[in-house]
């Protein structure tokens, strides 16, 4: 049978291609709290629960903002190539269950990933298409106090977090876009219109 659209007929424009989306972006930035307000205001949005080894925040739970294993049960999930990716930040491990990307990829719907930079590097490595936003700071000091002020890690914690950050902000022209998060409200709706441009 023929593929071509009969005279006068409008053609069907090209189906698009469902989007995976990754958000990275320095310690503290502010991603979970764009990430949080925008799954409030559109609960659709599906964004995958990562894995890691880090001990739970007061008030996380498991299953809602990461999986928690241990390190034996880390270890079996990258043995067994259950993790889309995975990589060490600042002293825990943290990784992307696969099977639940793929399987909502392969439904037809829009991804969206939060993890740092190695992850984000390793996913454009494996889904070239997949979109990389990358999320600013105002200023290297509001980083500082935005990092301190959420009051979740120790100062020697903090420490190290930063000096990672100063290593993700310097990648900033590896990604496809940069979202400055000067207004949680104002980022959210621009990653989702990101998101909803595929
Ligand atoms: N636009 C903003 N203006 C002021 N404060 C903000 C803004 N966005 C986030 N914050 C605050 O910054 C702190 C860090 O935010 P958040 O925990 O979301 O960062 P993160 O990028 O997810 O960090 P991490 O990578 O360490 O998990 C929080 O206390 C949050 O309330
Ligand atoms: N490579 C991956 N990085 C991830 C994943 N999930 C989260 N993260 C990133 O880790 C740091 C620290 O997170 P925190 O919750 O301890 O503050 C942050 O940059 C996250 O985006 C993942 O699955 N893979």
């Amino acid at each position: 049978m023929s593929d071509a659209v009969p005279r006068g007929a409008t053609p069907e424009p090209p189906a698009k291609q469902p989007r995976l989306t990754v958000l990275s972006g320095p310690s503290g930035v502010g991603k979970s709290t764009v990430v949080g307000y925008l799954r409030k205001v559109h609960p659709e949005v599906w964004l995958s629960v990562s894995v890691t080894t880090r001990k739970p925040r007061p008030g996380e739970r498991d299953g809602v903002q990461y999986h928690f294993v241990d390190d034996d049960e880390f270890d079996k999930l990258v043995a067994n190539g259950e993790l889309l990716e995975w990589a060490e930040f600042a002293g825990n491990r943290y990784g992307t269950p696969r099977q639940a990307v793929m399987e909502r990829l392969e439904a037809g719907g829009p991804v969206l990933l939060e993890i740092d930079l190695q992850g984000a590097r390793l996913v454009r490595q494996s889904m070239p298409e997949a979109r990389l936003v990358f999320l600013a700071p105002p200023s290297w000091d509001e980083l500082v106090r935005r990092l301190t002020g959420r009051g979740t890690e120790s100062p020697e914690v903090i420490e190290r977090r930063l000096a990672v950050a100063r290593i993700e902000l310097a990648a900033e022209s590896e990604f496809d876009v940069t979202l400055v998060n000067t207004s949680v409200e104002d980022v959210a709706r621009e990653l989702l219109a990101l998101m909803r441009d595929c």
